[in-house]
């Protein structure tokens, strides 16, 4: 089984490639959507424990939790050494269930994959980017951003340039939704016939 990583930095569209592998029936997991599973489930009590007030009607409230670590960058490692662990332990799970399953690929969209350093869980890693104008007019469509929020966000992740240099396979979303989907098809039709190797994980 091929264990293809997505990445990129906010904004780049990998949720929208995601949504196109799974259009095309390849398995995909989702970190950010585990990680707000987790504030409903399993994480709840241990970040409100570290966070108190953050817990209402049940779940953590990501607008509050965001208030008190966006800014605070010992808050936000404190956060993270309680979710990250969580959530690669539910990828491996995925990953064993789809394995199980029998299927030839599947596909772990991982917005911090080098910077948690995951390159070790995947076979190949697809880098979704986009010209930086094109990614802040983006992001600044979206209901509660802040220029604020952006630029800490935006500090936080290892640079586009950076992952670039990095990534297997590039991809470039500002090429519109049609070329996109044609390149995910093409990239899954030459995993599927060998023509992606996977990267030695010595
Ligand atoms: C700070 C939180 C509460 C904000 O929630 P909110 O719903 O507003 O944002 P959302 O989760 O959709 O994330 C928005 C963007 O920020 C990125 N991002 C989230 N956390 C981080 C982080 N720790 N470092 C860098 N980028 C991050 C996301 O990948 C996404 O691109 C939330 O992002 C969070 O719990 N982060 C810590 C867990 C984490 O590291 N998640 C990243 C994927 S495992
Ligand atoms: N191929 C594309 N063509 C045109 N627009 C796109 C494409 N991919 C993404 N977009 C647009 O860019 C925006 C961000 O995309 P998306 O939500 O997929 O990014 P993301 O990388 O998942 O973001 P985040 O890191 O916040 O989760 C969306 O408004 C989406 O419609």
């Amino acid at each position: 089984m091929f264990v293809l990583g997505l990445t990129g930095s906010i904004g780049m569209g990998k949720s929208t490639t995601a949504a196109m592998f799974r259009e095309a029936g390849v398995p995909v997991h989702d970190s950010d959507a585990a990680v707000h599973a987790l504030y409903r489930g399993a994480a709840a009590p241990l970040v409100e424990a570290a966070f108190p007030g953050t817990l209402q009607n049940g779940e953590i409230d990501r607008a509050r939790l965001a208030a008190r670590v966006i800014h605070d960058a010992a808050a936000l490692k404190r956060l993270e050494a309680i979710v990250h662990p969580l959530v690669r332990a539910g990828r491996a799970e995925f990953v064993a269930k789809a394995r199980a399953d029998g299927a030839d690929l599947v596909v772990l969209d991982i917005p911090l994959l080098y910077e948690t350093g995951c390159e070790s869980e995947v076979d190949a890693v697809l880098l979704v980017t986009a010209p930086e104008e094109v990614q802040k007019s983006r992001i600044a469509a979206r209901p509660g951003m802040t220029g604020a929020k952006l630029a800490a966000i935006i500090a936080k992740q290892m640079p586009d340039t950076e992952k670039r240099r990095r990534a297997d396979i590039i991809l470039d979303t500002s090429s519109g939704h049609a070329a996109v989907a044609q390149h995910v098809q093409d990239l899954i039709a030459a995993i599927r016939t060998g023509r992606v190797k996977s990267r030695d994980h010595a």
